[in-house]
């Protein structure tokens, strides 16, 4: 059983409110100033992970009155209710275990009395097998040719995490082309269709239902180009593969289950790279690579589970996160990851986040009073500072942002990778210290303005600065430094669900879209006048009609 308790509610929460009062007088600059130790007080490492969270506008007080919160909300039972396969999930009715998936111990976790262990792990051998069928050449295509191209067919959790992590691993990437279709829009699969060939291309149906209208569409249209262009149905087993829990669903659309990679229904899609969902990654980069992504998240498991929570680095991410959302009242924010390979780490937290904690009801069925999950972004820096990052610097909104860059680029290229990193450690700085009216002045005289132009300019150039920060430094993006940080993600999520009292695992918000476009299908198979909506629907579905 999950705890079940109002956060706002507790003691705790009552001695943060009067405790943001102090806290919101002092500037982050001051906090610096006044204590020396502030980062080796605000700083842990985990491996080669050093996440660094002293720019923000917490004090030592802070953090002890924020574990309380957590220790009042038990978190710690939460966390143990997930790791023994408790069915957390409860309005789905399901545990949840992405755990398991990457529990590289084997100890055993139990779901209705039996351990799930043995199958995740025949599962792994099934995808190291095919992998390695795929990647020597050993396995051909219906003409006898090896496979050169894989596109992963797959939307949401069966394609942002598969994506986001042969992007960030593509320096490990071996002579696979991948593609990812995910968009119901004819011009993905059409674009993606033009660039691969019938007879050495493999098709992996990613859907952990197996009824996702787009990627059932997109399925189908890659299965009719494969017949259309040389193969015949019974050539489909050399070029589709299905990873899914659906095993009807599999046999239904015509792939043989033996090229079925299944997983469980409980993995949530946005949790389930580490499942078969993943085989697009083992294709990609080796399935020693894939191994070594699990380990690194399953070394992240266990100090989640382990570590006290003064030192448990996803829990302290998670409630400073709680700190800028439910006292400072942040809205939003970013991710920013100095590694151009990261690019889709954002877009992938989007979701992982979003769909997980967007939630208005608690654990009692109400509706919260209080703010949940924020909205995520960001884009890879140095490209965001050229686009963004003046609102985040001067706008009215605060937007607390993690800064994630590896110490070694994969690609040294002269002064290339210090360029980038002197913009990371710039930009937090600058973030933290702000520049004062003072400074600006100063900065003007020197620049020999006249006083007169100095009073017209200088508001316009000052910076508040207290602009919320942490630093996640990485000795180099890896297999298992990725793992570690995906996990740790993650896990801060999950904690940020508990005290929330809501259900983090369930995504029901997304149903009511599905339902409606599936009434409205219909309605746009002919050109019949539509009356059947309101006026708005009516008016753009009947204009849609005519210009078709
Ligand atoms: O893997 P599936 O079943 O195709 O689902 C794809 C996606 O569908 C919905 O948007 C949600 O349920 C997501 O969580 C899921 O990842």
């Amino acid at each position: 059983m999950l705890p079940n308790i109002d956060f706002t509610s507790t003691q705790s929460y009552k001695y943060l409110t009067d405790h943001y009062i102090d806290i919101v007088s002092k500037s982050l600059k001051e906090l610096f100033e006044t204590d020396n130790q502030r980062f080796e007080k605000f700083s842990l490492q985990f491996e080669d992970i050093l996440v660094d969270y002293s720019k923000n506008r917490v004090d030592e007080q802070t953090l002890a009155l924020l574990q309380q919160l957590a220790r009042e909300c038990g978190v710690n039972k939460a966390i143990e209710a997930m790791y023994s396969g408790e069915k957390i999930n409860v309005t789905e009715d399901r545990p949840v275990l992405h755990i398991a998936l990457r529990n590289r111990s084997n100890t055993p976790i139990l779901v209705d009395g039996k351990d799930v262990i043995p199958d995740v792990n025949r599962v792994l051998d099934h995808m190291k097998e095919f992998t390695e069928a795929i990647i020597s050449g050993s396995w051909t295509g219906y003409t006898g040719k090896a496979i050169t191209d894989v596109v992963n067919i797959g939307i949401g959790g069966s394609d942002l995490g598969p994506v986001m992590v042969t992007e960030a691993l593509k320096a490990y990437k071996n002579h696979l082309t991948m593609h990812f279709v995910s968009n119901v829009d004819g011009t993905h699969i059409v674009e993606t269709l033009k660039k691969v060939d019938p007879e050495t291309t493999l098709f992996l149906i990613a859907s952990k239902t197996f009824t996702t209208q787009e990627t059932m569409g997109n399925a189908h249209s890659a299965r009719d180009w494969f017949i259309k262009n040389g193969g015949k149905d019974e050539d489909v087993a050399k070029h589709f593969a299905a990873l899914s829990t659906n095993s009807e669903g599999v046999a239904k659309f015509g792939i043989d289950t033996k090229n079925m990679f299944e997983f469980w229904d409980w993995v949530g899609g946005r949790y389930s790279l580490w499942s078969a969902i993943g085989l697009s990654i083992s294709l990609s980069i080796g399935f020693d690579n894939f191994a070594a992504l699990l380990d690194g998240a399953h070394a992240m498991d266990n100090h989640f589970k382990d570590a006290p929570l003064e030192q448990n680095i996803p829990a302290i991410l998670a409630l400073i996160g709680i700190w800028h959302n439910n006292f400072f009242e942040a809205e939003t924010e970013a991710i920013l990851p100095y590694d151009q390979y990261m690019h889709r780490f954002a877009a992938y937290f989007q979701q992982g986040d979003m769909e997980s904690n967007g939630k208005h009801v608690d654990r009692n069925g109400k509706h919260v009073d209080y703010q949940t999950g924020p909205v995520i972004w960001g884009e890879p820096g140095t490209n965001g500072q050229h686009a963004f990052y003046q609102l985040i610097h001067q706008g009215t909104k605060l937007i607390p942002c993690d800064f994630i860059a590896p110490a070694q680029s994969h690609n040294p290229l002269g002064e290339h990778h210090n360029m980038l990193l002197s913009n990371f450690f710039a930009q937090t700085e600058a973030l933290m210290n702000g520049k004062s009216e003072e400074e600006v002045i100063a900065e003007l005289k020197k620049a020999g303005k006249s006083d007169e132009e100095i009073k017209k300019i200088a508001p316009f150039k000052i910076f508040e600065g207290n602009r919320p920060t942490n630093s996640i430094l990485v000795k180099k993006i890896t297999p298992r430094t990725l793992g570690s940080l995906i996990a740790m993600y993650e896990h801060k999520i999950f904690v940020q669900g508990i005290i929330w009292n809501i259900y983090s695992f369930d995504q029901w918000g997304v149903e009511l879209g599905k339902q409606l476009a599936g009434k409205i299908l219909p309605e746009l198979k002919d050109d019949a006048e539509v009356t059947s909506h309101d006026s708005s629907t009516n008016g753009l579905i009947n204009q849609y009609k005519a210009w078709r």
